[in-house]
């Protein structure tokens, strides 16, 4: 667990950077500091590290002041990935990682297979691992940077705006990497952005920092989306934060129905149902939807959704976007199981609020 206790930092010539922090990161989860550029997010980072030292409170690692501690002795136990990854341009990929291990007394050829290890686990295999960092794309460049962080599987990574100088395409690609490793690995990680969506994407729980390094809410996504502490809150998390807040709302208890849906031999027969009907092939899958105003050609069934899978987000989507108004839901083989219209999701996601309102009165504020 890292702990900010009322954690102030000044800098020399006045600037406070980051006042009256307090916070718990619990050990194993992913917490991200986000907020507008100069709020202090990669001065707190760092006081992590001692790369920074408090001017006031106490930074905690499992309970003891970090500035008890020798930084390097420190530093090993915490890997450390930033913006354009840091990599040294003259060694190739693999020696860049197999440096940790080294460091940590590994022979040359056991950090050598310790490195290709964990390239391995970030998607890099043996070829790139023999090139030089100039030599890989931006993306590539940023999974080096992480495996290097891990080479030494330390038990907390810091992460200042790791995938921030590449592209959104791969950025996205990099985020669902990060949280496909830490569900394997449940490091202990505190990343900053200034990005809050990929601060929904990735965090356990956020910190939003305001302009003079002020924690302004630290709550979960799904808090922050559904209860921001204040305008200023709001305003960082954007317009559509109802409906990015149904990305967290499963799709397990939706009503479907079943008798909307005709096979292409029973569909003539019910030439006298004057509703839509989704007509599916013999095995169930989705064909399309008969218009009751133009039977003849058959409108796209469109995307559907797994229960359970895929969120509330989705399904509403999917309806909104159906030209039914129905979302269709399938199993895992694409086989039609109902369907939901776009007025049945809104009024689950009326009572969904009403249960949330109920249950977690304004939480998270600091
Ligand atoms: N060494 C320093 N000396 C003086 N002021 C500093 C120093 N480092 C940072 N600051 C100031 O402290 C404040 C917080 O900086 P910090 O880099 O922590 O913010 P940040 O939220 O990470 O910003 P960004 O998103 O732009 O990287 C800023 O006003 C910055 O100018």
């Amino acid at each position: 667990m890292i702990t900010f206790d009322n954690v102030e930092k000044q800098y020399p010539d006045g600037t406070v950077a980051v006042d009256g922090l307090s916070l718990e990161v619990p050990t194993g989860t992913l917490t991200v500091f986000v907020g507008p550029s100069g709020c202090g997010k990669t001065t707190s980072l760092r006081m992590i590290n001692r790369m920074v030292d408090p001017t006031g409170g106490r930074v905690l690692v499992n309970g003891e002041d970090v500035r008890t501690q020798d930084p390097r002795t420190l530093r090993r136990g915490m890997g450390y990935v930033i913006q354009h990854a840091g990599l040294f341009p003259h060694r190739t990929v693999v020696d860049n990682v197999a440096t940790v291990p080294r460091l940590m007394g590994a022979s040359r050829k056991q950090a050598r297979a310790t490195a290709m290890e964990v390239l391995g686990r970030v998607g890099l295999g043996e070829e790139l691992a023999r090139r030089y960092p100039a030599q890989l794309s931006g993306g590539q460049q940023q999974r080096v940077g992480v495996a290097r962080a891990l080479a030494a599987d330390p038990p907390i990574l810091l992460m200042d705006e790791p995938f921030s100088a590449v592209d959104p395409v791969v950025r996205k690609e990099l985020q669902q990497e990060l949280l496909r490793l830490q569900s394997v690995l449940a490091k202990t990680i505190v990343l900053v952005t200034h990005d809050i969506d990929e601060a929904i994407t990735l965090g356990d729980r956020v910190a939003v920092l305001r302009p003079g390094g002020v924690l302004a809410q630290y709550a979960t996504p799904e808090e922050l989306l559904g209860d921001p502490a204040d305008d200023f809150v709001a305003g960082f998390l954007g317009v559509d934060r109802g409906v990015r807040l149904l990305s967290f709302f499963s799709t397990t208890d939706l009503p479907l129905h079943t008798d909307r849906i005709t096979t292409t031999g029973d569909v003539s027969g019910r030439a006298g149902d004057d509703r839509w009907l989704l007509v599916v092939d013999d095995e169930k899958r989705p064909l399309g939807w008969r218009d009751p105003q133009a039977p003849e050609a058959l409108a796209p069934a469109g995307r559907g959704f797994v229960p359970g899978q895929d969120t509330l987000r989705g399904v509403l989507d999917a309806s909104v976007l159906s030209p039914s108004g129905f979302a269709v839901a399938v199993d895992e083989g694409g086989r039609a199981i109902g369907v939901v219209s776009s007025e049945e999701v809104t009024a689950v996601i009326r009572s969904r609020h009403r249960r949330r309102a109920d249950s977690q009165p304004a939480q998270g504020r600091p």
